[in-house]
């Protein structure tokens, strides 16, 4: 049995680990944060991921995985490792490779056998010749170890599924025997594999991140039209998603994307064309939308009270989208930041994030895991992301519980004809408002 080694037991890394286990490999997970290996070691998941901790522990049992930050040992023992840590963006706007090349260096360091290091995290075009001029230059010289490119492309908040239904396993490899290595570790998945050369796959994960990112603010700009013109966005993207060629999905219009991933992939992939001397206008643009987008809700707001000082406001979903507790590059961080610098009084409402929103901004917000307190005496209700408790919330409740009955839903949440029954004000994202005062609408 190869014995799968994963480094980094991040999103990405657990999840891989986690289901790789699933389907009968041993797995060893290691990292050096040790509160989160501590955690790992007592079956705990460190992270909100719906099935992960079920699963987790299922592995435990079956004494499938196991979790260390004993980085040396375990790499000594290693076939195959899948490198999964972080690749932040830097302030210049570039990926940080740090992290990545010290367990490069440290592989190096340690291997004692041929292996394969699989790259999972996401990385620009020629980081793994990176990868393999530190093993070159680190390792036992007589060691064969090959890199291999091998982008994820799962979701936050669908993580599991998307590993085991995914659209496709891309395969990035310079050797045949190399690819054959990988593409056998995945057979047991049965999903499409696409086997290509190092560079490309390193391109399709940025080129896939850009091009979805691409449709959401595409759509974002169609909303704006919309509000201008009359249209209603959700159906246009409805129509538009009827024609095979352009798809239904990715064209929620919104507050934006958020993330650990497409707000720091698009921005790596503008700066990285620029180091090559070329100028990526269309994904420039689409990060320009995506930042005013964030902030809509906000100047939206602005608008309506003129003033925002010592105006309630209740932020209700904190997650760049439901059902994971990430906060990374959210767009409820860019609306409290704002704010709060307006004077606002915010109280913030999460079913699973606030533990990470207190991390970012301590006692300058309020806290509250109930939706309908969360709403209790606020001046205004902002809706940023479309958890189920608050899709499926009674909009009696802002009615009654709010110092006047006013949304602006960022995720489109609520439908017209319900909310026209109600004497809620509501404006959301590209479609008409909604009992409200048309002198204060047309301002708006
Ligand atoms: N989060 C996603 O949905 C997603 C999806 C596809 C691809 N990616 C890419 O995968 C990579 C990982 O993303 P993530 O969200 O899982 O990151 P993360 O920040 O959640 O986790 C990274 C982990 O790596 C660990 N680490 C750092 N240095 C280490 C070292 N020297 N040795 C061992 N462990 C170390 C950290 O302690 C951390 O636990 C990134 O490149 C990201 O762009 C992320
Ligand atoms: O129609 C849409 C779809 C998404 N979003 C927003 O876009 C962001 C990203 O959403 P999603 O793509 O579902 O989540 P991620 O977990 O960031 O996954 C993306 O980023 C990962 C990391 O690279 C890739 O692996 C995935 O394939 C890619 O979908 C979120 O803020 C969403 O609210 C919209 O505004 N409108």
């Amino acid at each position: 049995m190869k014995q799968i080694i994963v480094a980094g037991t991040g999103y990405v890394g657990l999840a891989t680990g986690v289901s790789f286990a699933t389907i009968g490999f041993k797995v060893t997970c290691v990292d050096i944060d040790e509160s989160k290996i501590n955690l790992l070691q007592k079956g705990i998941c460190p992270i909100y991921e719906p099935g992960l901790q079920e699963a987790l522990l299922e592995s435990i049992m079956q004494e499938r995985i196991e979790f260390t930050t004993n980085i040396n040992q375990a790499y000594r023992k290693a076939d195959v490792i899948f490198i999964a840590v972080g690749t932040p963006e830097l302030p210049d706007g570039t990926a940080n490779l740090t992290y990545l090349k010290e367990v490069a260096k440290d592989i190096a360091i340690n291997a004692s056998k041929d292996l394969v290091v699989v790259i999972k995290s996401t990385v620009p075009v020629g980081t793994n010749e990176v990868v393999k001029q530190i093993l070159k230059e680190f390792a036992h010289p007589q060691l064969k170890i090959d890199v291999v490119s091998n982008p994820e492309f799962l979701r936050e908040g669908s993580a599991l599924h998307d590993i085991f239904h995914g659209d496709r396993i891309v395969i990035g490899a310079d050797h045949p025997q190399s690819a054959s290595y990988v593409s056998e570790l995945y057979k047991s998945f049965n999903l499409p594999i696409f086997v290509t050369s190092v560079r490309s796959a390193e391109m399709i994960k940025y080129a896939s991140n850009a091009f979805l990112a691409t449709k959401i603010s595409f759509i974002n700009e169609i909303s704006s039209i919309c509000e201008a013109v009359g249209a209603d966005v959700e159906q246009v993207a409805h129509g538009m998603g009827l024609d095979r060629r352009i798809g239904s999905q990715f064209l929620n219009a919104g507050i934006g994307f958020g993330g650990s991933c497409f707000p720091k992939d698009t921005s790596a992939l503008v700066k990285s064309s620029a180091l090559e001397g070329l100028e990526l206008k269309l994904l420039k643009s689409v990060i320009d939308i995506n930042d005013y987008q964030q902030l809509k809700l906000y100047e939206l707001a602005k608008l309506y009270f003129g003033s925002l000082k010592d105006k309630q406001i209740a932020i209700l979903g904190a997650s760049f989208k439901p059902n994971t507790n990430d906060i990374r590059h959210a767009p409820s961080i860019a609306l409290i930041k704002e704010f709060l610098k307006a004077g606002a009084i915010i109280t913030v409402y999460d079913p699973i994030a606030l533990p990470e929103v207190n991390r970012e901004f301590g006692d300058s917000v309020k806290y509250s895991n109930d939706l309908y307190e969360a709403i209790s005496n606020q001046d205004a209700a902002l809706i940023v992301t479309e958890w189920n408790e608050i899709v499926q919330a009674e909009l009696s409740q802002f009615e009654t519980r709010m110092k006047q009955p006013l949304i602006f839903d960022g995720r489109n949440c609520f439908n017209l004809e319900e909310v026209q029954n109600t004497n809620i004000q509501y404006y959301s994202i590209g479609r008409k408002p909604v009992n409200v005062n048309l002198q204060i609408a047309q301002k708006l």
